[in-house]
Order: structure tokens, then C-alpha cells, then sequence
């Protein structure tokens, strides 16, 4: 059941500015916030949301993570006059303050723990959280890049604290490195904190070495830090997808996060002048979607950047449609990584090889995955006699299909590929006793197929006999509404009607747990589908060599 998503907003926070010139700080507006809320409404898509109010945040939440003579320091500054506000800012970089900022960085992170509590309490099952001042910049005792307390970082230890919580992903897909955050969970084994960002060779902001991607985290938190660094601008849909499907989600499956927290910044789509990246903003319909299946679907979202206020407003909606249920927009024209990514790409996925077994082979398989892929006009000239519309493809057309499929009496071939319409995927399982093999395969050869096919339908057939157990169903059937626009056909026996229609109503997959090393010995199949694939398929590649 869907308990609905939140939304977190209050005008109060757009009640600070910058008060005096600075070329670094100017970007950061209160029109960020009301275009952002403005979109939302005049969308219909605040009013399907439930509004959650916020609170101001204790000084217990922000002692989370920050010391007590940092916030002893910034609670001085609502006094302070315009000249002690400047000679306060000077010590911090990139950052301004204001009379009110220190209310309004109470309300971000008060509005922060109101939707976790509210996510962990079950009354919705995700939400976003609309504020500034943003977080992820900000450290122990220091504000840094527009930052004054850390949002999500807190968010992360309020949750351990409070329910127990053993498992935390943080998605940072902020176009700048979120420091701060990765300086709070460096040496934590249970908060995996994953960001990409401009990076270009140390030479972008914040400049940091520790923001490269052989920064994998200290001590037991070794792995749980992943760093992918953009080193050049203009990345597209594309890249964002590939490390997507080749780095975080099966790795985030591996994890089997209790929660999920977004730092969802937006400076990393299209117009923006802090990123300068080429992705556009439905992409974030994409990227949330493809992360609303881990944790049973809590997912909390929490603004970070985003300085163009028309994309920041658009990038928002794709979100909030996303977390809605909606289904994403399809995909447009999808090509492969560029060189570029493809290079940071392979560095952090040799990087956490021995962290992540998912990393060490690209996913087992117990499953014969064999992917059919059919041109509708195949289908037509070979199945459908009877139906008098040509266009039409009845339902005991796609039986008929399907047995022929079954008998691999129609196999993959070149030409087809190219005259689409048609995804056919015939999972045949030897039993439910490896799913992670099954994910891992999906996550890295299935879904980069599919998004780059771009179907205008999926077709899902249940092979009788496989031994495919519910939760595994269920997360695969979740996962490829990501494509053609939700639309899929699911053939079935009626054992399994249930879970699939629980999770085509929109319900999250249940989680799968913690995925053991899959057993290496079926790796070479996926291995040689995937570099027999890839030569046509370009989202298949991540430039791995051949396991030696
Ligand atoms: C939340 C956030 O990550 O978007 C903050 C970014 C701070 C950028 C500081 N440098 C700005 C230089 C201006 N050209
Ligand atoms: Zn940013």
C-alpha cells in the first residue's frame, strides 16, 4: 500500500539573502525556493502530496554532528551587525550569513528530521524536503559552500539513533562533493555515502584530493565511501545512467539499505552555472526511480544546489512525479558514456573491487538470462494471422509468442535490434536460491539494454517453472517500469499475481536483504553476453577488462 509522499516546505526560509557583494555567494537566492514550490503547485503536484510542517531543530539534532563551540559561534550571529556578519563569514569558505539564517538553518534541518520521522514512522512512504540553507558542505565546525548545518548527515544519525536503523545509503547527485558528509562517515561502516561531482582533475570546488575516487573511506568504513568525479563538463543522460547501472545500484543492492537520503541537489542538470553538465531534467525521474525499490521505498529527498531556476524548477518535478508513482518520461535517445566517464567509471569500480563482490564480477548467474529482442513486424508477419488490425497485438498472439520464444525458435539477431517496439526478456531460473546473481544481472545487463532500447512497450513473461521467488519478481517488474512509460504487459501463471500487481499498483519491492558474493562460477555468461552485446549496446560498457 502506498502511504503517500511528503512534502516539506516553509516560506520562511526564503527570508535570508546576501547582504553585501560576493561573486562566490550571489548564486545562492530565495528564488530558488519559491520557483521550486511555485512549480509544484501550479503542476498539481504539491496538492497530491501530504504537507508535513516543519520544526526548528534542537540543539540536540545539531549536535549530531557539529560541536558545541561551532553552534555556540553561529547562535551569536542573529545579533551581530552587517560589518560583524562579514568579519564572521570570512573564516569559512564560499558561505555567507545573515540575521536570519541561523533560524532558517534550524527550520532546513528541523524540516530535514520531520520527514524521516515521518518516512520511519510509516505515516508516507518518501518524500522531498524543500529548504535552504543546503548541508552537505558543512563540517563539524565549520559552514562551507552556502552550508551552516549538515541536513542529511544528521538526518543519517538521527535515524541510528532513534529507530535503529543499521543501514543508511546516502545518494549525493549534487553536482559539488558534499565533504561534509563523507567527513562524518569516513571510518562508519553503516552510512554508504555515494556522490559524483565536477570535479576536473582537483582543478574544480571545492579542490579537494580527498574528493577523487581512490577515496574509498578509512578503517571498517573502508568501501562505504564511493567517489565518482566528473573530469570534464558537459556529462549527459547517458553517463549519469551508466554509473547508475554499473556502479551504485548494485551496489546499494549488495548494501540492502534500511533507508534511503538523497542529497538531492539539481545544479548537475542542463543550464546550470555551476555544474555546466548537459543532463536533462527528467533524468531525475529516472535516477529516482531507480532507487525507490531499495529499502521497501523510503526514500528521503532533501534540496541541496541547483542555481538555474528554471531547470532547478523542472529537475524538481521530474523528482516529486517520480516519488509519486508517476511514470518517468521514456529515455530520448540515449548513446553510450563518454570517454571521459567511461575512465572515471573504471577507476571507482577497480577502486571498490574488493569491497563489493557485485564489483568483482559483473553479478552470477543461476538465471539463463536470454534476451530476446523481436521488431514488432516480426511478430506481426510471424504470429499475429488473426487479428484484423495489423497493428494489433492480441493477447493470444504474444502466447503463441511466447511458446515459440520459449523453444528459442526465434533468436537474437543484428537487424532485428533495430526495428524496435518489442523488449522481450525470458528469464529462465534455476531457482530463487541466488538472487543476488539475478540482480546483479539485471542492474548491468537488462536495464542498460532496456534504456538504451527504449521500448515503446515491455513485455514480462513468467516462464512457468521458474523457480523466480516473489521479492525477486517483484523488484524486477518495479525496475523496468522505469521504461516505455510504465507500460508493460506481464504474462504469468497465477501463482504469482499478487506480487506483481502490488508492485505494478506502484507498492515498493520488499527489500532482499543483505546480497551474499554471488558464486563466481556462472560470472563468464553475463561476462560474454554483455562483451558480446556491447558493441552495439553502448551503456553496457564500463571498460572493464576481461577478467583475467
Ligand atoms: C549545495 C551546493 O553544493 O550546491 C553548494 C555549492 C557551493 C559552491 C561554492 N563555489 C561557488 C563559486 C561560484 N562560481
Ligand atoms: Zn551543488
Amino acid at each position: 500500500v502506498n502511504m503517500g509522499t511528503a512534502l516539506i516546505y516553509d516560506e520562511e526560509m526564503t527570508r535570508y539573502k546576501l547582504l553585501w557583494v560576493d561573486p562566490a555567494c550571489k548564486i545562492e537566492v530565495p528564488e530558488r525556493l519559491v520557483v521550486s514550490y511555485g512549480a509544484l503547485v501550479e503542476n498539481g503536484l504539491a496538492d497530491r502530496c501530504v504537507s508535513i510542517p516543519v520544526r526548528e531543530a534542537t540543539d540536540a539534532d545539531i549536535l549530531l554532528v557539529h560541536s558545541e563551540e561551532y553552534l555556540e559561534a553561529v547562535k551569536k550571529t542573529p545579533y551581530m551587525t552587517l560589518e560583524e556578519l562579514k568579519e564572521f563569514t570570512l573564516q569559512y569558505g564560499d558561505v555567507y550569513f545573515h540575521p536570519n539564517i541561523y533560524h532558517c538553518a534550524k527550520l532546513a534541518l528541523g524540516a530535514t528530521l520531520q520527514l524521516v520521522d515521518n518516512v520511519m514512522t510509516g505515516k508516507v512512504r518518501n518524500g522531498l524536503a524543500l529548504v535552504r540553507p543546503p548541508g552537505h558542505h558543512s563540517m563539524r565546525s565549520a559552514a562551507s559552500g552556502f552550508c551552516i548545518f549538515n541536513n542529511v548527515a544528521i538526518a543519517a544519525q538521527y535515524v541510528k539513533q532513534k529507530y535503529g536503523v543499521k543501514r543508511v545509503l546516502i545518494v549525493d547527485w549534487d553536482i559539488h562533493h558534499g565533504q561534509g558528509v563523507q567527513y562524518s562517515f569516513e571510518d562508519d561502516p553503516s552510512v554508504l555515502y555515494f556522490s559524483w561531482h565536477r570535479y576536473e582533475h582537483q582543478k574544480f570546488w571545492p579542490n579537494l584530493r580527498e574528493s577523487d575516487f581512490d577515496v574509498v573511506g578509512k578503517e571498517k568504513g573502508a568501501g562505504s565511501t564511493i567517489n565518482v568525479p566528473w573530469n570534464k563538463v558537459k556529462m549527459q543522460n547517458s553517463d549519469y545512467l551508466s554509473i547508475f547501472f554499473h556502479v551504485l545500484l548494485p551496489v546499494a543492492y549488495e548494501f540492502s539499505p534500511d533507508l534511503v537520503l538523497v542529497c538531492a541537489g539539481f545544479d548537475s542538470a542542463i543550464g546550470d552555472p555551476e555544474g555546466e553538465m548537459c543532463a536533462t531534467p527528467d533524468i531525475f525521474a529516472h535516477l529516482t526511480h531507480l532507487l525507490m525499490n531499495l529499502a521497501g521505498g523510503k526514500l528521503c529527498a532533501v534540496l541541496e544546489g541547483g542555481y538555474n531556476l528554471k531547470s532547478l524548477a523542472q529537475s524538481v518535478c521530474q523528482t516529486v512525479h517520480s516519488l509519486l508513482g508517476d511514470p518517468a518520461p521514456r529515455p530520448a535517445n540515449l548513446e553510450g558514456p563518454c570517454n571521459s566517464a567511461l575512465e572515471s567509471l573504471q577507476c571507482v569500480r577497480s577502486a571498490h573491487r574488493k569491497y563489493w563482490s557485485c564489483l568483482k564480477h559483473a553479478g552470477s548467474l543461476k538465471y539463463t538470462l536470454i534476451v530476446n529482442v523481436l521488431s514488432f513486424s516480426t511478430i506481426r508477419e510471424n504470429f499475429i494471422k488473426d487479428a484484423d488490425d495489423k497493428d494489433a497485438v492480441t493477447l493470444s498472439s504474444l502466447i503463441a509468442l511466447v511458446d515459440k520464444m520459449e523453444k528459442n525458435e526465434v533468436v537474437l539477431t543484428r537487424d532485428l535490434l533495430y526495428s524496435n517496439l518489442f523488449f522481450y526478456i525470458s528469464v529462465l531460473s534455476q531457482g530463487c536460491s541466488d538472487a543476488s546473481g539475478f540482480i546483479q544481472a539485471v542492474l548491468g545487463l537488462l536495464l542498460p539494454l532496456g534504456y538504451e532500447y527504449d521500448p515503446s512497450l515491455v513485455l514480462l513473461v513468467q516462464t512457468p517453472g521458474s523457480g523466480i521467488c516473489d521479492s525477486v519478481w517483484q523488484q524486477l517488474t518495479g525496475l523496468l517500469q522505469g521504461l516505455a512509460q510504465g507500460h508493460i504487459l506481464v504474462l504469468m501463471q497465477r501463482t504469482c499475481i499478487d506480487p506483481t500487481c502490488s508492485s505494478l499498483l506502484g507498492d515498493a519491492a520488499p527489500s532482499l536483504g543483505q546480497l551474499h558474493a554471488a558464486p563466481p562460477e556462472d560470472v563468464e555468461a553475463v561476462e560474454n553476453l554483455r562483451q558480446r552485446l556491447k558493441a552495439d549496446w553502448k551503456l553496457l560498457q564500463t571498460t572493464d577488462e576481461p577478467d583475467d
